[in-house]
């Protein structure tokens, strides 16, 4: 017999949860007491009927709001606003494994130069291309070599603000790395060079937050020609799609690394150093 707590779900009786009673789930309340005293003929009506009470249960919000009582749940009639907040977890959680799903599938479609073998694999040569032109190494070095052969305090100013970042870049994608821990795609052959031990974790990629951070980076600071801003932009898209190409990362992780290093570069602006600052700071460590 279906319990009769499942039966009496109250409006003002706090927060429904499921309860379980032959196997199916009902909407009971936490906090209010069992009202022993309901009419008999309706305690009788929604014990001794499971369909009837199965098609009430699945009643559409608005059906039940109608019904006009404000003691619905002596109708066996649960309060809808309450079903809702129940509810939207799951619906959460449903959308957000639709959401990896979808990702995971994708990734894996366009991982086509994941190895020599793969259908595009003789792509594979241009897309390591790409990698090494988004590797922290280059831009590392590079950097620092235009900053020792600058002879003016504007470029060296601008070479160590992108040689800040280029390091801020790699503290905070390490961190998150570390904090997420998503493993690389299981058709990502691990033959990166120079990587960190974070760098074995895909989410973000480091390649893409760099991508955007530095792209941003020299659109506000080197690059003026029209012609060449463009090609900065197509750069920048094709190493994050060189990254899902080669199977290093599910898409999300490159969508994500290029919101990263697009506020990254906020961040830049914000901690920038300017000569007078760097003055101050060597007066002070002098
Ligand atoms: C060793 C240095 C200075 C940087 C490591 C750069 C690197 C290998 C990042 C990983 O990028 P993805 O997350 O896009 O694979």
């Amino acid at each position: 017999m279906p319990s009769p707590k499942a039966k009496n779900p109250g409006r003002s009786g706090g927060s429904p949860v499921l309860g379980s009673s032959n196997g199916r789930y009902e909407f009971m309340s936490l906090t209010k007491p069992l009202n022993r005293s309901s009419p008999p003929h309706l305690l009788q009506r929604q014990g001794s009927d499971p369909t009837t009470a199965r098609l009430r249960a699945s009643e559409s919000p608005t059906r039940r709001r109608g019904s006009g009582s404000s003691t619905g749940s002596a109708s066996g009639q649960g309060p809808p606003e309450e079903d809702g907040i129940r509810l939207n977890p799951s619906l959460i959680r449903v959308a957000l494994s639709s959401l990896l799903a979808i990702d995971l599938w994708l990734s894996k479609q366009l991982g086509v130069c994941a190895c020599e073998d793969s259908s595009w694999g003789s792509v594979r040569p241009l897309m390591k291309l790409l990698e090494i032109s988004g590797h922290g190494i280059p831009w590392l070095a590079g950097t620092a070599y235009c900053l020792y052969k600058s002879d003016s305090a504007a470029g060296q100013e601008v070479m160590l603000n992108l040689f800040m970042g280029l390091l801020l870049d790699l503290i905070l994608v390490g961190i998150v790395k570390a904090v997420v821990r998503r493993r690389r795609p299981a058709h990502n052959r691990m033959d990166m060079f120079a990587t960190f031990s974070v760098d074995r974790y895909s989410f973000p990629s480091g390649h893409a937050t760099r991508a955007a951070m530095c792209g941003r980076f020299l659109l506000a600071h080197l690059v003026l020609a029209a012609p060449l801003r463009v090609l900065v932009l197509l750069w920048v898209g094709l190493v994050g799609l060189s990254r899902v190409m080669l199977g290093r990362h599910n898409v999300t992780d490159v969508m994500f690394g290029f919101w990263m290093g697009y506020c990254q570069y906020n961040l830049v602006e914000m901690l920038w150093l300017s000569p007078q600052t760097l003055q101050g700071l060597l007066g002070q460590s002098a």
